[in-house]
Parts: structure tokens; C-alpha cells; sequence
């Protein structure tokens, strides 16, 4: 199953954005990240980088929905998710954006908090499983 097509940012290392098993999706932990490199939800004032949280889960989200949308997949065939935070202080914004996409229906959920991702701006990435489609 190949996603050349996938709409999205080269992966930053040497792996692929998704490998399917067992009639499952398992996508490489996905980032903000856009194509031109730059990662969304990010701002500076006075050269302190300002984050915004449900910004980079929204961009995250697109990427995710690019990635499946690459092998006919959706959203809603996501059934695992796991989210990591650099700061649990993003937790409560994160689950209001969290709320606009999935729900008590959709993929289970873990979160957990890391001291840091690959790149320092940064604060939000998600580890997701699909169900591959038909
Ligand atoms: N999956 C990894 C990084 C993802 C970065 C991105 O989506 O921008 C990794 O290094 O394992």
C-alpha cells in the first residue's frame, strides 16, 4: 500500500507514513508540520515563541486525513489514538479541539506528556491506528 500521494510534508526521517498489517493502518506519529516546513500553531513575540495548541491539532488532523485520504481512507476509520503533549498545561485546550473531531464513538484515546518531540516548536503529536477500508 503505497501513500506517495499523500499530500504532505517529506517524512522527517527515514520511515514511512504509514504501514498496513492485518487489515489495520498503522500511521507513523504525525506532527504540524506543513509542506513548506514550517510548523502551524507556532508564533513569536519579542523572540518567545507563543504555541497554540488546538491549532497544531487541527493542522495534525489535516495531516492524518491527507495520509488516509492517500489509500481511500477517512477520519472516521481511525480506532486508536494517542496523543502526546509536551506540557499537560495543553490538556484542557486540546480536548476542546479533541471534541470538534472525535467522540465518545470514535477511536479509543490515550494521552500522555513527553519532555520533548523532534522539533522544539513542537507541542502536540499523535500516534493513530485505522481500520483499513474496504
Ligand atoms: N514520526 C516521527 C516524526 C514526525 C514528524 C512529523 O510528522 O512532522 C519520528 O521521528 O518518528
Amino acid at each position: 500500500m503505497s501513500t506517495a500521494a499523500a499530500d504532505r510534508p517529506k517524512p522527517l526521517a527515514n520511515y514511512p507514513f504509514l504501514r498496513e498489517a492485518g487489515g489495520l493502518l498503522f500511521l507513523s506519529g504525525v506532527s504540524a508540520r506543513q509542506k513548506d516546513g514550517t510548523i502551524a500553531g507556532v508564533s513569536r513575540q519579542a523572540g518567545e515563541a507563543i504555541y497554540d495548541v488546538a491549532e497544531q491539532f487541527r493542522a495534525i488532523v489535516t495531516n492524518i486525513t491527507e495520509t488516509l485520504r492517500a489509500v481511500d481512507g477517512r477520519l472516521s476509520d481511525l480506532v486508536d489514538v494517542t496523543i502526546f503533549l509536551t506540557d499537560m498545561a495543553y490538556y484542557p485546550a486540546m480536548n476542546c479541539e479533541y471534541n470538534k473531531w472525535f467522540g465518545p464513538d470514535g477511536p479509543a484515546r490515550t494521552t500522555v506528556g513527553v519532555r520533548q518531540l523532534p522539533h522544539p516548536d513542537m507541542v502536540v503529536e499523535l500516534k493513530v491506528v485505522a481500520r483499513r477500508p474496504d
